[in-house]
Parts: structure tokens; sequence; C-alpha cells
């Protein structure tokens, strides 16, 4: 409070590179900030170098109050410096305290909280990108919530000492030699040991802590990246053992390698048993209906609703990582499988790519995919731009598709929005928290279901009973007659299901 800083704050050291951001609020009542660079090109803000000859900071005051705190923390620091002082040993056991707080448990998993700080950079070009800014790290907020990460306010950041981890919201391409430098900028400006990453990254990391599969695409990705990490060991060396960090490089590349190979065999594996799974699956004529959808739409939340199954359903961002099916039994006794698929999401890394596809290989064998919307997120249009064009990637523009507004609980004007989507006309409504509308989402799923059967007239013998419940549970029946040999049906059945009631249906021709 006695301080009184210079504006704009001097550099520490002027030979440093620095590029220059403007930082501005995240949204009026957020306190995060992001970062705009002027020019293309990417930027940080390093906590000695905040040269912001003209920040677009809503308030200078605001600013010039992060410095006063760090200034006292300064201030605080230099007198436990002073030999004897008793508030040394006080300050120490709270730093331990702290440290040890930051332990949590998050589904009964021990995480450790690291302090990190996001950077989104505009750029020239990207204005028409249609997540925009603000959205696009608002979501990079969520991703770093679930990978376990506390998220610290720039002001945080700006604390220098507490910042462990930069991210930034755009992929940090590897191989270029642009990139390279990039990182070394970083490295230099973060100093020390802040670990900086990436969309891609943190996206894999989160991966990794639930799926074991994708660790493999994980690996792809680093291998790469190596080269950097071992740069520090050449420096260290002075140019003397300049062999020393690629000869570690080597190492690590070779290490790496024979790790991808295991998990390639694992993953095969994994993918075999899946296969038999769906093969036994496929024996039993029930159709199976796939929830696809963008992360956090409440995919996870319907198919619970409907099946009372406890899937993990949470306000997080890839709540589900591995495809789980259940059976759904109406109250007129239909039924189908339906299957939970994991989230999708924009910006989608290119190495995740692959591993999506393994794990959403179960949708292409669907008889139906329902799209779930969170109909109540202001990008829901784009989100299901995004959707679209994954399941393009994935070609399964042959499986019939429903669409789900979810959420509509959420919305500020449900009535309007129903009649949007009764305009549409092929849109169902519904609140996977509430359960309304499940009763119109089961009986849309028959109809579409009906349009993937094939129409049979079987004359079921009467010592084949459990045939003709499996009519009624699976099919669509319009007509049943009971005739001297037997009971003449008339449905739409599963594909599959005709098959095996192929003789019958010879008889009731003749
Ligand atoms: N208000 C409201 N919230 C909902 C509704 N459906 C889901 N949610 C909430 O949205 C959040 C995400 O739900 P999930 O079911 O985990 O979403 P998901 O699509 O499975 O997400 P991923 O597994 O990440 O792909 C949870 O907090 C749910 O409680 C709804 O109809 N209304
Ligand atoms: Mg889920």
């Amino acid at each position: 409070s006695e301080f009184s800083l210079p504006w704009p704050p001097p550099l520490t050291n002027p030979n440093r590179q620095n590029f220059p951001i403007f930082l501005r609020k995240d949204s009026i009542n957020s306190p995060r900030f992001f970062a705009r660079v002027p020019q293309q090109g990417s930027g940080v803000v390093s906590p000695e170098d905040l040269s912001l000859p003209n920040p677009a900071v809503e308030t200078k005051e605001e600013v010039l109050r992060v410095f006063d705190e760090v200034a006292e923390e300064e201030g605080a620091k230099s007198e436990d410096k002073a030999p004897g002082s008793s508030t040394r040993a006080k300050k120490k056991t709270e730093e331990e305290d702290e440290f040890d707080n930051r332990f949590k448990l998050r589904n009964g998993r021990e995480v450790f909280e690291e302090k990190a700080y996001l950077v989104g950079v505009e750029r020239k070009g990207d204005i028409e990108y249609a997540f925009g800014i603000e959205e696009s790290l608002k979501e990079l907020g969520q991703l770093a919530d679930t990978a376990g990460l506390m998220v610290a306010e720039i002001k945080s950041a700006i604390h220098a000492l507490g910042v462990e981890t930069v991210i930034f919201d755009d992929e940090l391409s590897a191989g270029k030699c642009n990139l390279n430098r990039q990182l070394r900028n970083l490295e230099k400006c973060f100093g020390g040991d802040v670990r900086v990453c990436d969309r891609t990254a943190l996206i894999l990391d989160i991966f990794n802590q639930r799926a074991a599969t994708v660790a493999l695409a994980q690996m792809e990705y680093q291998l790469p990246r190596l080269t950097k990490m071992w740069t520090h060991l050449e420096r260290q060396a002075g140019g003397q053992v300049k062999g020393m960090g690629e000869k570690q490089i080597e190492v690590d590349k070779r290490i790496l390698r024979t790790q991808i190979g295991v998990l390639k065999k694992e993953l095969d594996s994994v993918r075999k048993h899946r296969k038999q799974y769906r093969n036994r699956r496929t024996s039993v004529p029930v159709p199976v209906v796939s929830l696809v959808g963008y992360t956090n739409a409440g995919k996870s939340t319907l198919l619970n609703q409907l099946t009372g199954a406890n899937v993990l359903a949470e306000d997080r961002l890839f709540a589900t990582l591995d495809p789980t099916t259940r059976r759904v039994q109406m109250k007129n006794g239909k039924e189908f499988l339906l299957t939970d698929t994991v989230g999708f999401i924009q910006k989608l890394p290119t190495t995740l790519v692959a591993a999506f596809r393994a794990t959403l290989e179960e949708i292409t064998e669907s008889s139906l995919l329902v799209h779930v919307v969170d109909i109540s997120h202001p990008l829901a249009e784009q989100q299901i731009d995004a959707v679209d064009k994954v399941l393009l990637e994935l070609d399964v523009s042959s499986i019939p598709k429903l669409m789900v507004w979810n959420k509509v609980d959420k919305v500020a004007d449900p009535e309007k929005l129903k009649l949007d989507a009764e305009k549409r006309g092929d849109i169902v409504c519904v609140s996977a928290l509430n359960g309304e509308g499940l009763l119109e989402f089961c009986n849309a799923v028959q109809e579409r279901l009906k349009d993937s059967m094939v129409w049979v007239e079987a004359l079921i013998p009467f010592e084949k009973g459990e045939l003709l419940s499996t009519v009624h549970q699976v099919g669509m029946v319009e007509r049943t007659e009971y005739t001297e040999n037997g009971t003449l049906v008339k449905a739409h059945v599963p594909l599959r299901f005709a098959r095996l009631l192929t003789p019958m249906r010879q008889l009731s021709i003749t």
C-alpha cells in the first residue's frame, strides 16, 4: 500500500525476448482474463515481463492492485530472509500445509492440484472461427478442471511463483522449426520448471487418467516433442558434452517406441474382445441405439434416466470415456439397447481422432444414432456442427439419426423451443434431468427403428411361443391372428430377426 509502482512497470531483463500481450476480461463477471496479441504469432505474459504499454484491461487500477499484492508478497519474503525470524518457521509450515492441502480426492482418486494459467491467442485470421475465443477459453477452463487442475486466475499467474502450468488453447504443432523457437521462447520467458502445454496435451491428459487405450495417442504425440524436453541438458552441459542431450533423446525415443508397441498389441486385443462381445450381442436381435453428441450434452444422464444405470454423469468434460450399453425396456414391453459414447469436442486434436475412432467403433454397428444436444448452451448450433463433422469422418451416414434437444428445463422459453422443434419435425425435446419428454423420446426411437426394419408376415407354430414373444419385444407388430397351424403375425422386425423367421415366412406365403 505504501508502494508506488512505476507505470508501465520496468523490464527486469531488457535483453529478454518479449511479446507484448494485451489482457482483456473474460466476461464482466468473471475474474479471468484472456490475452490478445495484436500481430500474428503467439505471446506470453511473464510475471517479470509484464510490459503492457497500452493494456486493454478494463481498469488500470485492477492490474496495479495485482502488482501491489505481488509487491507485498515480495516484501514479506525479504522480511522472511532475516536471520532468526520467527515468522520464517511459521511460514514454512504454512507452506507445507498448503502443499498437503492441494492433494484432493476426486472420484476416489488422489489428484494434485496444479496452479494453471490459461492462454488464448486470438490471431488475425481466426476471427471468423465459429466458437470464438471466449467460449473456447471457457471450455478450456472446464477441460482443465476435469484434468484435476486448478485454474488459477490471472492474478495468481502474475504472482509468478504460483504458476506451474501454462496451457495454450491451440495445438502447438510439432516438427516445424518455429514451434521449437516458440517453445524455447516460452521456456525462456517463464524460466524455472513451468510446464507449458496445449489443448491437445490437456485432452490427452484427461484421457490418460481414465482410458488406458488412449495412452497410445499420447505417446505418439510425445515422440516428436521429446527433442524439446532434453534441450536443457545441452544447455547445462554448456557445449562441452554436447552429445549428452541427444543420447538421452535416443534412449527416450526407444523406450517410447517399445511402449507404443506394447500398447498397440493391447489395443488390438481390446478391439478383438469388443468385437466378440458385439458378435454375441448381434445374435440377440435387439436393435442397438447409440447416443452421440458434444461433451456435456447429457448423454449419460439420458441413459441413466432411461435405464436406471449408474453411469457416471457429471458436469465436467469427458465424463464418459468408455462406451456403455444398457437395455431399455419400455412400458409396452419393447426393448432396445442403448449405448453411451464418449463426447465430442471442437478442435479435436488429430492424434485423438484415431483414438476416438476406436471408442466409437461401437456406433458404426448401431441401428440408430441419437444426437443429443444441450439446447440450453449458447453455442448449441456450433456444437451440432462439430458433432456432424466427426460423424462424417466416422462414415456413418447410412445409419438413421434422431436429434434430441436436451436440457429444455434450462432454457428461457421452453414453449417457443418446442414450437421450433415441432416446425422442424424431426426433433424430440427432453429433459434428461427431470424426465420430461422421455416417453416421446422412446416412441420416436421406436418409430425410427421401424425404418431400419423389414416387413414380415409369418405363421409361427404354437410350439415356438418364444419366437412370438421376441417379435413383440423387438419388432413393431401390426396384427396377430390365431389360426389352426399357429399364430399369423404381421410386423416390422429387425433384419437379422427376419432371417430367423425365413422358414415361417415361406409357410405363410403357401
Ligand atoms: N438442467 C439440466 N441439466 C442436465 C440435463 N441433462 C444433463 N444435465 C447435466 O449436464 C451435465 C452433463 O451431463 P452428462 O450426462 O454427464 O453429459 P455427457 O453428454 O454424458 O458428457 P460426456 O460424457 O462428457 O460426453 C450434468 O451435470 C448433468 O446433470 C437436463 O436435462 N437438464
Ligand atoms: Mg457421458
